[in-house]
């Protein structure tokens, strides 16, 4: 996994949670999703019931996690955090559901990669906090009836458009969280620099903010290395200075894109003449899993308008050449900046 990429690597979940914010208020940006949050929760509390089931969904890094444990607490609930990939069985599940306390928030992160099997369950659970766990095989199989207690599931997902539609129907609250904006950002640096006590410069976070690809893990993690940088190289000051000089031996260029992005686009640029090319093609190209290449670099190389996702496959636009300081082809059909609602329809492309 590359330095940069939006996925936690082990050692660094510590640094993370120091600076994860735990109560909505301290939750940057994100308006309208905190504000929905807000209502949906305040609503609730005032019934005394739980809260409809809430999914969120949206690239990596952007807050799924944090929003999740910050609905726990405004509740003043406990929270049980597990992953779809995590649940194999239907048991698994059932033990899960089964051991909740009434009002307890159940957390599930890539909801969308739950086996089919726990999923049903799961529905059951959703709907009338009940499951019937299947004892037996074959024709002597019995069904027993298990009552959960009323509980509120958070799903979360990068890839809402594979949620089954039951599924997703059973969502009384479906928020999708967009990348920041390089203000929202520098707001979020200054904070977690403080946290952490590095001094920072308007000027660094500016460059840092500039460089995170709209992504809190990202700028987080960026402070970071640049904090390294600074201590190491410098006197431990973050600014405009250290920031360029730490992001140059960090690999990570003027528009945020990290080796395995510019390694996707050079790939569609130089390999395949701009496209369009299948995403496993693309992968194998660069080496990656397809789910890597699908889910960490291209939201934000479409977003950033260097890819578009057509159905054809993917391609490069002309700002991608441009950025790779290539020069178009004679006789290339040009492929303009990506628009933005293709990113947003959040469909599986070949
Ligand atoms: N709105 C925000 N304000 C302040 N910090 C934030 C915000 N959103 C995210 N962060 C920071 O970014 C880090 C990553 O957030 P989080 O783990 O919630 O992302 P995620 O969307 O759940 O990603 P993944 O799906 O990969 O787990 C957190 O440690 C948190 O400190």
């Amino acid at each position: 996994m590359n330095e940069v990429s939006a996925y936690v690597a082990e050692g660094e979940q510590d640094a993370e949670a120091t600076v994860r914010p735990k109560r909505l208020a301290e939750f940057i940006a994100q308006h309208r999703v905190r504000d929905q949050l807000d209502l949906l929760l305040r609503g609730a509390m005032g019934r005394g019931t739980p809260p409809d089931h809430i999914l969120l969904s949206g690239p990596p890094g952007l807050g799924k996690t944090t929003l999740a444990n910050i609905v726990a607490a405004e509740l003043g609930s406990g929270i049980r955090v597990t992953s779809g990939p995590a649940i194999e069985r239907s048991g698994d599940l059932a033990a899960i559901l089964t051991s909740l306390a009434t009002g307890d928030v159940l957390f599930i992160d890539e909801i969308h990669r739950i086996a089919k099997p726990a999923e049903e369950l799961l529905y059951s659970a959703m709907e009338d906090f009940r499951v019937d766990v299947v004892v037996g095989k074959g024709p002597g199989a019995t069904a027993i009836p298990l009552d959960v207690e009323p509980f509120t599931l958070v799903g979360a997902t990068t890839r809402s458009g594979l949620l089954t539609g039951p599924m997703r129907d059973r969502f009384g609250f479906v928020a999708h969280l967009d990348f920041y904006a390089a203000a929202d950002l520098e707001q979020l640096l200054h904070r977690s620099a403080r946290i952490l006590g590095v001094p920072i410069t308007d000027e660094g976070a500016v460059e840092i903010a500039g460089r995170s690809r709209g992504t809190p893990r990202i700028a987080n993690r960026l402070l970071r290395r640049v904090r390294d940088y600074a201590e190491v190289r410098a006197d431990g000051m973050v600014t405009l200075a250290t920031a360029r000089e730490a992001l140059k031996v960090y690999d990570v260029d003027a528009l945020g894109l990290d080796r395995l992005d510019r390694a996707v686009l050079r790939a569609l640029v130089d390999s395949f003449k701009g496209g369009p090319v299948g995403l496993s093609t693309l992968a194998v190209a660069v080496g990656e899993q397809p789910d890597t290449v699908e889910e960490v670099c291209e939201p934000f190389l479409v977003r950033a308008g260097l890819l578009a996702r057509t159905p054809r496959g993917r391609v490069a636009t002309d700002a991608a050449w441009q950025h790779l300081g290539r020069a178009l082809p004679a006789g290339r059909i040009s492929a303009p900046n990506a628009p933005a609602d293709l990113f947003a329809s959040d469909q599986r492309f070949p």
